[in-house]
């Protein structure tokens, strides 16, 4: 299995030990809530809840702040701008925009592994622009063009 081990700067100004990968091939860290007091979402209500962390990833690199499922089909609870996108110039806190997807209050506490960060290599690309695309089978069919079954 070939797997990186990239090293990421970190400054950890929350309560909290570091992310840490759950299983020897998880893609994402779980980010906990660092919290003075436990947040309180209504149904349909949203909370940028911040994490303490903040990170200095290498050039060509993402992170992404992602659901958690459990929490999903358990509680409700997602991410309004999800996969959040942390840049690698980014230098303020992590946050988590979580939303209460749910007809019921949810708490969030403090310590609760409330998102999951997941890094990635990313491209760039510059723009070459044409006066016809390839043709293609598919090409303008979508949102559901080849049927369902
Ligand atoms: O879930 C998120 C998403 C973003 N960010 C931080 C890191 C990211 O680099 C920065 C900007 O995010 P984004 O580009 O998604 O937000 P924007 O609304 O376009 O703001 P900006 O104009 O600052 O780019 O905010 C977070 O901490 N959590
Ligand atoms: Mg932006």
């Amino acid at each position: 299995m070939n797997t990186t081990n990239l090293p990421v700067k970190v400054i950890n100004q929350s309560k909290h030990v570091l992310p840490s990968y759950q299983t020897e091939h998880s893609a994402g860290m779980d980010l906990r809530a660092n919290l003075e007091a436990p947040v309180i979402l209504k149904p349909l209500q949203r909370a940028l809840i911040p994490t303490g962390l903040f990170i200095e990833l290498p050039e060509g690199h993402e992170a992404q702040i992602r659901p958690r499922s459990g929490l999903a089909y358990k509680h409700g609870i997602s991410i309004v701008n999800s996969p959040g996108t942390i840049d690698a110039d980014y230098r303020g806190e992590i946050k988590v925009l979580l939303v209460n997807l749910s007809d019921q209050d949810f708490v969030v506490e403090d310590g609760e592994r409330v998102a999951q960060m997941v890094v990635a290599r990313y491209e760039r690309v510059t723009w070459a622009e044409a006066e016809v695309l390839t043709d293609t089978e598919r090409g303008a069919g979508g949102y559901g063009s080849t049927g369902t079954k």
